[in-house]
């Protein structure tokens, strides 16, 4: 067992009130809600986060320098990224990909799924090639592709369109005291060693309804009740967040159970960098590390957990040091109803009304 191995799952940058691999960092909010008692305990968890571990040395490719172990102040070994995310084990599947001479349909992507957590209507709403069905009302329709096969990570192009995305951009740039939460990124968060350096908005459910309405579309999830509040994420020309796990540490799964799903929509194109990465997995056309680039407008899936909540390791990735700015808005699918943290008062049902509208324009049944 590798030094650290107990703490390999923590890597979320966890902010302010369990929200996981979203924000981490400090709250920048209206005075007036920073007073009431419960911003006031968030802000004190989110302290936590802020005076965490000084510097890592996770950059580090290996412990030895000239044949010497680091050390630290009491003479222990300074930990290392394989300690904290060690290397999947010899004999680990992994099945990659090769989507410049494979032609991917819907059924390897079901087969690809088969472990976890069930897209129940992906036959109902997509045909054979993975295209979209019905009348996409002069919008372009979405198509599913399959980046790796086991763990599964999926591509959905055409998720949102322009509009879309910039409408969600203006959530948090145009945020008040009555909009989403900014959460000003931890350098380092306390057990994980993960550096995010970026900026995190906690939406209200409310402000998001085509996002939730296109992810309960494509992942055929009949109610919201299992969605976490929606993040969107700004990286600044240099911000990054390394490697992590996205799943939910163990003291906070008794809210709503595992996240069994990441659904990472990318709001613009990024010329250079700011690639999710996947460590572990290859591109099975270049045999390089799986790298989707920020495409406007396009979708990431993958499932941080098994259909029954086990942890999926293989899926440990970053969001790589951004040569231009990035904007996402990510969401998590958890096991069971989920509570949002943040903003307060925030619940799934105060959107319902508006999800169901906006599924209804887009003639979704
Ligand atoms: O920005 C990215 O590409 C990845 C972000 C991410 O993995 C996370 O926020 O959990
Ligand atoms: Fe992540």
């Amino acid at each position: 067992m590798p030094l650290f191995h107990g703490i390999q799952r923590t890597a979320f940058a966890a902010p302010a009130g369990g929200g996981f691999g979203g924000g981490g960092g400090s709250v920048k909010k209206s005075k007036k809600k920073a007073k009431t008692k419960k911003s006031k305990s968030l802000l004190s968890e989110v302290e936590v986060v802020k005076t965490s571990p000084k510097k890592s040395n996770l950059d580090t490719p290996d412990n030895t320098q000239a044949g010497e172990p680091k050390l630290d102040k009491w003479g222990l070994p300074v930990p290392t990224t394989d300690d904290i995310f060690p290397p999947m084990p010899p004999g680990t599947e992994l099945i990659s990909v090769d989507n410049t001479k494979e032609e991917v349909t819907l059924s390897d992507i079901s087969n690809a799924l088969k472990n976890h957590i069930e897209l129940s209507k992906l036959t109902e709403r997509f045909d054979e090639q993975g295209v979209e069905k019905g009348d996409p009302k002069g919008r372009p329709p979405m198509k599913l592709g399959l980046l790796h096969r086991s763990p599964p990570v999926l591509t959905v192009e055409n998720f949102f369109t322009k509009e879309e995305c910039e409408q969600v951009q203006n959530v948090a740039l145009a945020s008040d005291e009555n909009g989403p939460v900014q959460v000003q990124s931890a350098t380092f968060s306390a057990l994980a060693q993960s550096k995010r350096t970026s900026t995190s908005w906690f939406c209200y459910y409310s402000q998001v309804p085509t996002l939730l309405a296109k992810a309960r579309h494509v992942l055929g999830i009949p109610t919201l009740e299992q969605m976490e509040e929606p993040q969107i994420v700004r990286y600044k020309v240099g911000e990054e967040f390394s490697w992590h796990y996205d799943e939910v540490p163990g003291p906070q799964l008794k809210n709503g159970g595992q996240r069994l799903a990441t659904l990472l929509v990318y709001l613009n194109d990024v010329a250079q960098g700011g690639g999710t990465v996947f460590r572990d997995l290859q591109d099975g056309s270049t045999g390089e590390m799986l790298t989707m680039r920020p495409k406007l407008g396009s979708a990431l899936l993958f499932f941080p957990a098994f259909g029954d909540g086990t942890p999926d390791d293989r899926t440990l990735h970053k969001g790589e040091v951004a040569g231009d700015e990035k904007w996402i808005i990510q969401m998590w699918i958890h096991e069971r109803g989920y509570v949002a943290s943040l903003p307060e008062s925030n619940y799934q049902e105060s959107a319902q009304q508006s999800v169901n509208d906006v599924a209804a324009s887009l003639g979704y049944r």
